[in-house]
């Protein structure tokens, strides 16, 4: 039952008891001459034709044989992850310490007549209506029917806000940058550093630049401080306050804390209690989406969401890409004690990929508690990190291939480039590395090869040794059809479902953020201490001597 410790499960303990006996005989290259259907056996495709959407999953390269599989998903079975997924589809309060419904699924849900979920869940039968909202207004920027206050049509966009507020908005206007109005710029201002904010400015031309207020709570320090200081900057030029509502509206759960600010409720697109930040790319804060990519790109993702969706309700554990996703995780980090897990999409377009999941996995599953109050005596969430190859084969490939840690990672590529310069030749090469990679991941390169290879050099044992691949690295290979808004948002919504099983597991509740509060305390009681050396108090040494170090040596 979720929300208890795993280490209760007969499953677990069952893993202990295999990864003792097993681990050292799982070897990738053992396996698969022991089975040529390896491959076959273990890979899935999720197919959606509406919209257009292809997945391979190739999960092959694990260290994982079908005992342990069958173990894994009898883990997923004693943990309750098939009720606990129910639950969060039926709108039920899983989100427990908050007593709040989690249910981003609701966002890309059609019209229950039109094929969607039943959801009941106060707020949700609105989701329709935020969308026509949000299709109306973006339609109305991208034609320029909607005009600034001299007359002129809006041509930068400037969304104003931080983690779920900003991450999941960067990551698809940069994934889906080929489908975008190329005439319509995009900022993102996060950071409460005078530099995020000041250089985007140097941008904007205060007649045609619109702002996003984009903040669940509309309390967020950061966002609100730099949504004062955008329309400062603004009345600088426009001087007369009734013209913020042609250059600011807001998305937020909190309409007194917008209309506070001085945008109007008209210029506000809302959403609900029951949307994590990190969850909320679905909802109104999409708004800078739609506006660079169109509604109906923005409506596609949606759709591709909601396929992958259906899939993880209604598929089998054995041939549910999430599931499968989340068991193999949990096998390295709980049993092999991997600490991290990359992410390596093989797509320009999708560099911003592994930066989102630092917030939308780490913030969820980055828990030692669980739903019951007791300190977990596993691993929970991984570290998330990564970037888009081949560029990270320049970087940190070496410690991956021969370094000491352990570090699964999941391989992402699309069959189909979006730009097939030079013949498609850039394509070519950057597949052959996609599929390079995780082979020299598997197999390695044994001190026989490596001795056959140097030659007379082989008689340097250090060199020899230093050329030795150990191999049985494992991976996970996601090849996907094209990066459309459809296939980002069936991906996106994969790894949505990957984080809420492996937090059902864990028995942690993957949908609140007590540990973003402690920081945010203090840093507001400081902030009222920097005037004067006498005014620092109630701190230890270290931090009293940083702060009166500045404060002697400030300008
Ligand atoms: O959208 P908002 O309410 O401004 O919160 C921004 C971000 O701040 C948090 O750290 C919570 O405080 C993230 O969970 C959230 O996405």
């Amino acid at each position: 039952m979720t929300g208890t410790s795993a280490t209760k499960y007969q499953a677990w303990k069952k893993l202990q008891s295999l990864h003792s006996s097993k681990s050292s005989k799982l070897v990738l290259k053992e396996l698969f001459a022991s089975d040529p259907s390896r491959f076959s056996t273990l890979s899935k495709s999720f197919v959606s034709s509406s919209p257009d959407v292809n997945i391979l999953l190739d999960y092959s390269k694990n260290l994982v044989d079908e005992e342990v599989l069958s173990s894994l998903f009898e883990l997923a079975r004693e943990a309750g992850v098939e009720g606990f997924r129910d639950d969060m589809f039926a709108g039920k309060h899983i989100n427990t310490s908050e007593d709040r419904a989690v249910l981003h699924v609701a966002l890309r849900n059609p019209p229950v007549d039109k094929g969607g979920f039943k959801i009941d869940e106060e707020g949700v039968d609105e989701v329709h209506g935020v969308l026509a909202h949000i299709k109306e207004f973006s339609d109305s920027v991208r034609s320029g029917a909607w005009k600034g206050y001299t007359g002129k049509a809006i041509n930068t966009i400037v969304n104003i806000g931080i983690g779920g507020s900003d991450l999941g908005p960067v990551m698809v206007t940069e994934a889906l940058k080929h489908y975008s109005k190329r005439d319509l710029k995009t900022h993102f201002v996060s950071n409460i550093d005078g530099t995020d904010l000041a250089e985007v400015l140097k941008l904007c031309d205060p007649e045609t630049t619109l702002f996003i207020v984009a903040s669940k709570t509309f309390t967020t320090q950061e966002t609100i401080t730099n949504a004062e200081s955008a329309k400062d900057w603004f009345l600088q030029t426009a001087k007369d306050k009734e013209h913020v509502a042609k250059h600011f509206v807001a998305l937020s759960t909190n309409t007194q804390g917008v209309t506070a600010f001085g945008i109007s409720e008209s210029n506000m697109f809302a959403f609900w209690d029951w949307v994590g930040g990190r969850y909320s790319l679905w909802s109104a804060i999409g708004l800078s989406i739609a506006l660079a990519i169109g509604f109906d790109n923005f409506q596609e993702m949606l759709d591709g969401a909601h396929a992958m969706d259906k899939h993880f309700k209604e598929t089998k554990l054995e041939d549910n890409l999430p599931v499968i996703l989340a068991l193999v995780g949990i096998w390295y980090n709980d049993f092999y004690g991997a600490q991290t897990q990359a992410l390596l999409p093989y797509d320009q377009y999708m560099k911003k990929f592994a930066d989102y999941f630092q917030q939308g996995d780490m913030e969820s599953n980055g828990k030692s508690v669980t739903k019951d109050g007791s300190r977990v005596d596993y691993e929970t969430g991984p570290i998330i990190w990564g970037q888009s190859g081949t560029n990270g084969q320049h970087a940190f490939y070496q410690l991956i291939h021969q370094g000491t840690k352990l570090i699964p990672c999941d391989f992402l590529a699309p069959i189909e480039t979006l730009n097939p310069i030079s013949g498609g030749k850039h394509h070519e090469i950057l597949l052959s590395n996609f599929f390079a990679q995780p082979e020299a991941l598997a197999f390695g390169k044994t001190e026989e090869q490596v001795v056959e290879e140097l030659g007379a050099e082989s008689s340097n044992a250090a060199l020899v040794k230093s050329k030795i691949f150990e191999g049985n690295k494992p991976t996970n290979s996601i090849l996907f059809q094209k990066l459309t808004p459809g296939t980002l948002g069936a991906l996106v919504a994969l790894y949505e479902h990957k984080i809420h099983v492996q937090g059902a597991i864990w028995g942690i509740n993957s949908y609140d953020q007590m540990g973003v509060e402690l920081g945010k305390v203090l840093a507001k009681a400081i902030l009222k201490q920097l005037g004067n050396e006498k005014d620092v108090q109630g701190h230890d040494s270290s931090t009293t001597g940083l702060i009166h170090h500045y404060q002697k040596n400030r300008k």
